[in-house]
């Protein structure tokens, strides 16, 4: 059996290729850029008018004459002498010959003629030709994540596909003949399947599109094809249950059949003592234990930071972070732990319920501390690891 450390650091040395793809913007939501983006306009492209109001050839005197107006989207051809204004809306083009935009409310309208209540200076209230960026500039680089803000931006600059890392297809697979699903009678010796749901939606946080759940009852060619299936439709494979060692377990021997070749199976950690991590090809196959808490464990500690590298996450792999304990904790384990905690700003209090059957403490836990194995006590005020959730 290898240490956390050991199949955290194989897992590492283990990650596929990072694989770019070209998307639309419609779907690039939470994406890496995997190269830069340069500007293919000027943003503004046109000196634009960030105001209601005039347009004016600037002169030595308050008083102007109108000669026609500007509207939002107007492609215009007014030539302005000294003296001489047209009305112009914000978003509009200004014409080349006017200099300065003065709003509507520093000016009054008689007539054709406009009486301006103070001077304005050049330049002002026009937005110039690529204020924002330039054509050919770096609009975002490669390594930004796309966030609203920037599917905007990129919009505004008329782009409608970029190149990002390529998001995993992510394959679940239930086993487990005890299992039903919610919303049936439950019957003596069955329970409600609940590892699809909760790995589906811990997979949806990281910002996993393509999802895909398979079930398979306990039996051998069953849960061979069904593995063989689901690695064919993926990239990466989450199995969950029968990776253990009861008559009815099969992932590990369906497993070899298939030829994955094993990475590490067999944790020295509580929960998910029996998680299986292998690769065939270029995709990865993990079995989770079936033990709800033991399934998101493993999830939150090895999953999800490949998923995030093969994103494109340069931070990855740094989630720990140390607070302190408000209690003390007497640890007597030959496994390494992790805890379900709640943490505040430099304080961690451990949950009660820590068994891996158990989500009611998990449910509201917010950190999962990290206990090496061994036999001490930790006083109140102790530093420990805490994997932030
Ligand atoms: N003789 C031994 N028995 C067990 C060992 C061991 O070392 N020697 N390890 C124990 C540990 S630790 C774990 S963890 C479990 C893992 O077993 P499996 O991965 O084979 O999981 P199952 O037996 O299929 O299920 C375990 C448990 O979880 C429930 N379960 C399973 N799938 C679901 C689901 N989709 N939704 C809700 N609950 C689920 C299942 O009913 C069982 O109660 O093995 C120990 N045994
Ligand atoms: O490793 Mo198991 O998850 O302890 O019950």
């Amino acid at each position: 059996m290898i240490s956390v450390e050991q199949a955290l650091a194989l897992l590492k040395n283990n990650i596929p290729q990072k694989k770019e793809v070209q998307i639309l913007l419609t779907e690039v939501h939470q994406h890496i850029l995997s190269k830069d983006v340069n500007s293919p306009i000027n943003m503004p492209p046109f000196r634009q008018s960030a105001m209601d109001g005039f347009a004016l050839h600037i002169y030595d005197s308050l008083t102007y004459k109108i000669i026609g107006e500007i509207k939002a989207g107007d492609a215009h051809k007014i030539e302005l002498k000294a003296g001489e204004a047209v009305r112009i809306f914000t978003g509009a083009a200004v014409p080349d010959s006017a200099n300065a935009v003065m709003q509507i409310e520093k000016a009054a309208v008689k007539n054709d003629d406009l009486i301006l209540t103070e001077s304005v200076k050049e330049s002002t209230n026009i937005r110039p030709i690529g204020e924002q960026i330039k054509v050919n500039e770096k609009a975002l680089l490669k390594g930004t994540k796309l966030n609203a803000a920037a599917i905007g931006f990129l919009a505004g600059l008329g782009i409608t596909t970029v190149s990002v890392y390529k998001k995993p297809t992510v394959g679940i697979l239930i086993t487990g003949n005890e299992l039903v699903k919610p919303g049936n009678i439950l019957k003596h010796g069955k329970i409600y399947e609940s590892n699809a749901i909760m790995l589906q939606t811990a997979l949806t946080e990281t910002g996993t599109k393509n999802i895909n759940t398979y079930e398979v009852n306990d039996d051998f060619i069953n849960t061979k094809n069904s593995i063989e299936k689901a690695i064919h439709e993926n990239d990466i494979l989450l199995i969950s249950g029968g990776i253990s060692v009861g008559d009815y377990d099969f992932v590990k021997a369906a497993l070899e059949e298939l030829q994955v070749e094993t990475l590490f199976y067999k944790v020295n950690q509580k929960p998910g003592k029996p998680l299986f991590a292998g690769k065939i090809n270029d995709k990865l196959v993990f079995a989770l234990p079936g033990n709800p808490a033991a399934s998101l464990t493993c999830y939150y500690i090895y999953v999800q930071p490949l998923l995030k590298t093969l994103f494109g996450e340069t931070e990855a792999n740094k989630p720990i972070t140390q607070k302190k304990l408000t209690e003390e904790l007497i640890v007597k384990n030959t496994r390494s732990q992790f805890l379900k905690a709640v943490f505040t700003d430099d304080e961690v209090t451990i949950s009660t319920h820590q068994n891996s059957s158990m989500l009611n403490t998990f449910a509201v836990a917010n950190c999962l501390v990290f206990v090496p194995e061994g036999d001490y006590h930790l006083a109140k005020n102790s530093k420990v690891d805490i994997y932030p959730i």
